[in-house]
């Protein structure tokens, strides 16, 4: 079936709404970040770039890496942006934008996150990298698709009972990376951890500035959970959503964050920008 042009929504030029890209401007290894000036700071690496398109806070660039074709897309925050930027990503690859049918050959794309975080573990140092080996969405993306299929629904269970948060309307979901991409990603200079994924950055990450959180605990609580030997170990405001569409849709996925704030300890990162280039050569040097 045709998808309707309210579906489906291509600007004057063929290119898809929001993205403002056309099917063959993107690769099928995609890096996101969630600023879109840290889009050059990746690029900047590249031997070439071919193509560099913007709208709103989704800024594009892609090029060749040591031979390898990348993406770069900037989604800004949240996982508002990551329903979009992901869904828009899979139309390029997967929608014939002639016929607006679904094409019946999927491609599988690639998709490593770098971006940045806060540690709820006392022990994790500032500036350093956490591959997530799974996102717990507290934010809602997912309930809003049907995922039963794509989420760890142990995990889920284990934690809910856990956090007891049910009267709070607080049923986080729970979702694993790519298998094969954190094998990839893998190596001594990398931690691992659980990921929880919330809407905001103040009040749904624990912090008070002049209005009290509804749950005090909710960080102290979150940190205290553990599930097959593992630990939540940071917060940010995407992983979850990246991972649940991602796997819903058949791609990888996979989130690297460099910890900018250790929520335990009150430090704040004084070479972020530092650490964040260094993530980038690391996962720069995986990928090829
Ligand atoms: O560094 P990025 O990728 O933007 O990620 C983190 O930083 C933003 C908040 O400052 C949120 O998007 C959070 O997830
Ligand atoms: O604490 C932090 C730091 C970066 N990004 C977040 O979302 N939270």
């Amino acid at each position: 079936m045709a998808l309707l042009e309210s579906e489906l929504i291509l600007n004057p030029d063929g290119s898809i709404y929001h993205l403002n890209l056309l099917p063959e401007d993107i690769a099928p290894t995609i890096i996101v970040v969630g600023d879109p000036n840290r889009v050059s700071m990746v690029s900047k690496y590249f031997d070439t770039i071919e193509v560099i398109k913007e709208k709103r806070e989704f800024l594009t660039q892609t090029g060749v890496y040591r031979g390898k074709r990348i993406s770069v897309v900037s989604t800004g925050i949240g996982t508002d942006n990551i329903d979009i930027v992901f869904n828009e990503l899979d139309a390029l690859a997967n929608i014939d934008f002639k016929t607006r049918k679904v094409k019946s050959k999927k491609k599988q794309l690639q998709i490593i996150r770098i971006g940045t975080s806060g540690a709820i573990q006392k022990d994790i140092p500032i500036d350093s990298f956490i591959a997530s080996t799974s996102g717990i969405g507290f934010e809602g993306l997912l309930h809003f698709y049907e995922s039963q299929s794509v989420r760890n629904e142990t995990l889920e269970a284990s934690l809910n009972d856990f956090l007891g948060w049910h009267h709070l309307n607080i049923v986080p979901y729970a979702v694993d990376c790519s298998e094969e991409l954190l094998k990839k990603f893998s190596s001594n200079r990398i931690r691992f951890g659980i990921t929880g994924t919330n809407s905001g950055f103040y009040g749904p990450q624990g912090r008070n500035l002049r209005l009290p959180p509804r749950i005090p605990d909710f960080n102290d609580k979150l940190r205290d959970f553990t599930y097959q030997k593992q630990r939540i170990t940071n917060l940010e405001m995407e992983t979850a959503g990246i991972y649940g569409l991602a796997k819903l849709l058949g791609h990888q996925a996979l989130s690297l964050n460099v910890i900018l704030a250790n929520r335990m300890t009150g430090e704040f990162s004084k070479n972020g920008f530092l650490a964040i280039d260094d993530l980038i050569k690391y996962a720069l040097g995986k990928l090829t």
